[in-house]
């Protein structure tokens, strides 16, 4: 069955032509696909779509067979800033989502400090988001996206800020994490070689409609030295013809 189907989805803002227009995409249980664009083409409305987070005036999306309505746990998030709670250490901004939930309980804060471990930052628990770094804040960001373990995890351009030593990390950490869980990803992006080296398959956006779709047959795990070889950035090549193409 197809885990996620973006079913030949139309969308427009009131008064506005639409911004999302009849996009059909289909993405497979464990995936990873970049959805990649220039500025305005689209990319946050169709991921806010996939989200549940706004309705499509035709079209529908489909999550595991079911039609999504509204956004749930099903679905986790993280954007551009990692839109931490200053007042919260890094372990209960973690929480958070469980947080909405249910007061968490010893099960929860275990499973909050092993993503911690995980992402290397164990140490930096109880600390308050000014006391952290870019990338722990990140990091933070990522490990509570993931504490409800959502099969669905939709990225909106979440390492855009960060140096590229920091961010070649974060994208190493987000895979890892996703692997050992199985998780889903849709993430947006306007970096070429982020997105060949995270994506399985790369959509290309092109004024509310999908106008390239390609697959990425590196091995997986990817590894950094693999940027530097030439399969690599025969693809970098080959998504920014197509790139190109769309400015025609
Ligand atoms: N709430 C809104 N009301 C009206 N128009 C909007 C709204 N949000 C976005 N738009 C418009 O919809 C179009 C697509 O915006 P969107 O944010 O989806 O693009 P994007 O590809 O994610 O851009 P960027 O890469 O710059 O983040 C743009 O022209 C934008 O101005």
């Amino acid at each position: 069955m197809t885990f996620l189907h973006v079913d030949r989805v139309t969308f427009h803002y009131p008064q506005r032509p639409p911004v999302v227009d009849g996009v059909d995409w289909r993405m497979q249980e464990g995936e990873i696909h970049c959805l990649l664009g220039r500025s305005g083409c689209g990319k946050t409305t169709l991921l806010k779509l996939a989200a549940g987070l706004l309705t499509p005036q035709s079209g529908r999306i489909v999550l595991r067979g079911g039609e999504l309505a509204a956004p749930g746990p099903q679905v986790g998030f993280m954007f551009q800033s990692p839109t931490l709670l200053d007042w919260h250490s890094a372990l209960s901004n973690v929480l958070l989502p469980v947080s909405l939930q249910h007061k968490p309980v010893a099960r929860d804060e275990q499973r909050a400090l092993q993503l911690l471990d995980q992402l290397g930052l164990v140490e930096c628990a109880e600390r308050y988001p000014r006391e952290l770094s870019g990338g722990q804040q990140s990091r933070v960001a990522l490990a509570r996206a993931l504490v409800l373990e959502p099969p669905l995890l939709l990225l909106d351009e979440p390492f855009a800020a960060l140096d590229a030593i920091t961010r070649a990390e974060l994208q190493d950490d987000l895979l890892r994490a996703c692997r050992e869980r199985g998780t889903t990803v849709l993430f947006v992006t306007h970096d070429i070689n982020e997105a060949v080296y995270v994506g399985d398959r790369i959509a290309l956006m092109h004024a509310g409609r999908i106008v390239d779709d390609i697959a990425i047959a590196l091995p997986r795990p990817r590894t950094q030295a693999m940027r530097d070889g030439a399969v690599f950035n025969d693809y970098c090549a080959r998504v920014r013809a197509s790139m190109d193409g769309t400015n025609a």
